[in-house]
């Protein structure tokens, strides 16, 4: 692509004579040198850990020319700098010029909120696909649509990345795209050339504020809000304590749902239940001009909130009324409150709740279950915040019977030492704390223990399928690991 079709629409000034470099053929895009090869342009972005702008003269080496940069730097004659304010904004731009603006051509669906972006995108892929529309899905997850996957390092990838997969979806003939929309996503501009048709807010809470990530929670808050200046059309959780702030500060139109606060969409005569192969809830949801009954098979309120973001926006796409209940009946996501049919007199979850806000609204939604004991296996993250170990300790140990302390990605850290932290929480609490740093013995002492209905979480892995353990990702699964425990239990072999 010509060098002036890429720049289109970007600010910049340039060390070289606009007509003697705007015909030049430009073969892609790099924003880190060590992928830079013959005729690339090379973007310098100022990064957490380092500055690209160090890397140009390494990115000149393997053949890049183009040079987009915000600080001046030292390149060979024939190097063609681009000033810009700012190269992760330039990037965006770049990035979605040179595949060709896709969003354009696609409906795209951004879910932003502290909890409840990968179940409401993931509920929302399935509808669309069940009304007949080819549907692709962007998240923690990994990247789905039309049986291609592929994994992803950040759950909003970078710009360039985001760019490049729209434009596969389209070519893919994909129409609609379910998206999370991080707040690290929207800080870092990856976002911004993204044509966004609706915008949904799923809730906030203390998150993410720390080095590398938001420095406040004014900050994390603004950045999530970004997301409804860039959307057509906005869908808020009217029950959340900032859904006003958020609706201020938007640009587009809006429809809320809600279950205690009035709204466009409300949920009522909550009901929750569970069957042999899972937990779910029936609801009714009132609008303006009707009522209709839905069931779910996730438990708990907070899972209705996501369906109901699920309805609202079905309903926004004019999504018949039974595709939405049939589908909210039976989708179900992996990892995400996954009742596994292990044992028959006892129940027990895989979930990804490894933070303060999702651990306590799902032991919240499972203690309405009534369980004989509510057992909680869980660890806390190494070389990352600590006040994560106090939270969950805190958590588990005022709504658990049981506790079993375990590894949670320890990375380099003594996993009994982050152990011992959380188990401070313990020291006053009715709750029988166990302490077994291996998580697969964990697992497996959990479903030795496991009685006539109780219910036992395996919390923090969800769909994950490592363990980082000293910079490594280490294959481990929750799933798996609990199916062989109950496999060895009916065979006597679970010692
Ligand atoms: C702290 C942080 O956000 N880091 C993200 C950021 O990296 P960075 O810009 O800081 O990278 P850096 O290592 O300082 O390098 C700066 C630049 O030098 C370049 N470089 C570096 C070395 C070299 O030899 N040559 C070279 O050109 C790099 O390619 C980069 O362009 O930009 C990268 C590309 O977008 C991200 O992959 C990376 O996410 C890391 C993995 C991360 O953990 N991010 C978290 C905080 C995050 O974004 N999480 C959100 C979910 C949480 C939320 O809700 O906000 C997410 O969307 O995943
Ligand atoms: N609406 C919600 N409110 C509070 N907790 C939720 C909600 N939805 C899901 N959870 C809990 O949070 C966990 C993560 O849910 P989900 O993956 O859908 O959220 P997310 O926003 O993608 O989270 P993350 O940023 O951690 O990837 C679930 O396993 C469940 O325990």
């Amino acid at each position: 692509m010509k060098l002036s079709h890429i720049l289109n629409e970007v600010s910049f000034t340039s060390n070289k004579d606009w007509d003697q470099i705007k015909d030049i053929e430009v073969q892609d895009i790099s924003y880190n040198s060590k992928s830079c090869h013959k005729d690339y342009i090379f973007v310098a972005i100022k990064g957490e850990t380092t500055d690209g702008h160090n890397y140009i003269n390494s990115a000149y080496e393997k053949g890049a020319r183009v040079f987009v940069i915000s600080d001046d730097v030292s390149i060979p004659s024939d190097g063609i700098k681009i000033f810009v304010e700012d190269s992760r904004l330039a990037l965006s731009k770049i990035s979605s010029n040179f595949f060709r603006n896709p969003s354009k051509d696609l409906t795209v669906i951004g879910i932003t909120g502290t909890k409840g972006k990968t179940t409401t995108s993931n509920y929302l892929k399935t509808i669309l696909q069940n009304a007949g529309y080819s549907t692709g899905v962007i998240g923690t997850n990994g990247v789905f649509y039309n049986g291609i996957q592929e994994d992803t390092n950040n759950t909003t990838p970078e710009s360039y990345e985001l760019q490049r997969i729209l434009r596969n979806m389209v070519d893919n003939e994909v129409e609609y795209v379910a998206m999370e929309v991080s707040s690290g996503g929207l800080m870092m501009n990856r976002v911004e050339d993204v044509d966004f048709d609706v915008a949904i807010f799923t809730n906030i809470s203390y998150d993410h504020i720390g080095p590398k990530e938001h420095p406040s929670f004014a900050h994390y808050l603004d950045c999530k809000s970004k997301l409804f200046s860039l959307a057509k059309h906005g869908i808020i959780n009217m029950d959340d304590n900032y859904a006003n702030y958020i609706i201020e500060n938007a640009k587009c139109s809006i429809d809320t749902f809600s279950i205690e606060n009035p709204s466009d969409l409300q949920a009522i005569d909550i009901d929750v239940y569970k069957s042999m192969d899972h937990l779910g809830s029936k609801f009714t949801c009132k609008t303006k001009t009707n009522t209709m009954e839905y069931e779910i098979c996730s438990p708990g309120v907070f899972s209705i909130y996501n369906a109901l973001a699920v309805i609202a926006t079905s309903k926004y796409f004019k999504i018949a009324d039974p595709i939405i209940k049939d589908t909210l009946k039976k989708v179900k996501v992996e990892g995400r409150v996954e009742l596994l049919p292990v044992l028959d007199y006892a129940s027990v979850i895989v979930d990804y709740a490894h933070n303060g806000i999702s651990l306590q609204s799902l032991l919240n939604t499972l203690k309405e279950y009534n369980p004989n004991r509510l057992i909680c296996l869980i660890g806390s993250v190494g070389k990352r915040t600590k006040l994560r170990r106090k939270e969950l300790g805190d958590i588990a140990a005022k709504e658990c019977d049981i506790c079993i302390l375990t590894s949670d990605n320890p990375d380099t850290e003594d996993p009994m030492n982050i152990i011992n932290e959380m188990a401070k929480s313990f020291i006053d609490s009715n709750c029988q704390v166990i302490k077994e740093p291996d998580r697969e013995k964990a697992i497996r002492k959990a479903i030795k223990i496991a009685e006539e209905g109780d219910i036992i979480v395996l919390a923090g892995k969800g769909h994950e399928n490592y363990q980082l353990i000293n910079g490594e990702k280490v294959y481990f699964s929750d799933k798996e690991t609990a199916i062989r425990a109950a496999k060895d239990l009916k065979e006597g072999k679970l010692i």
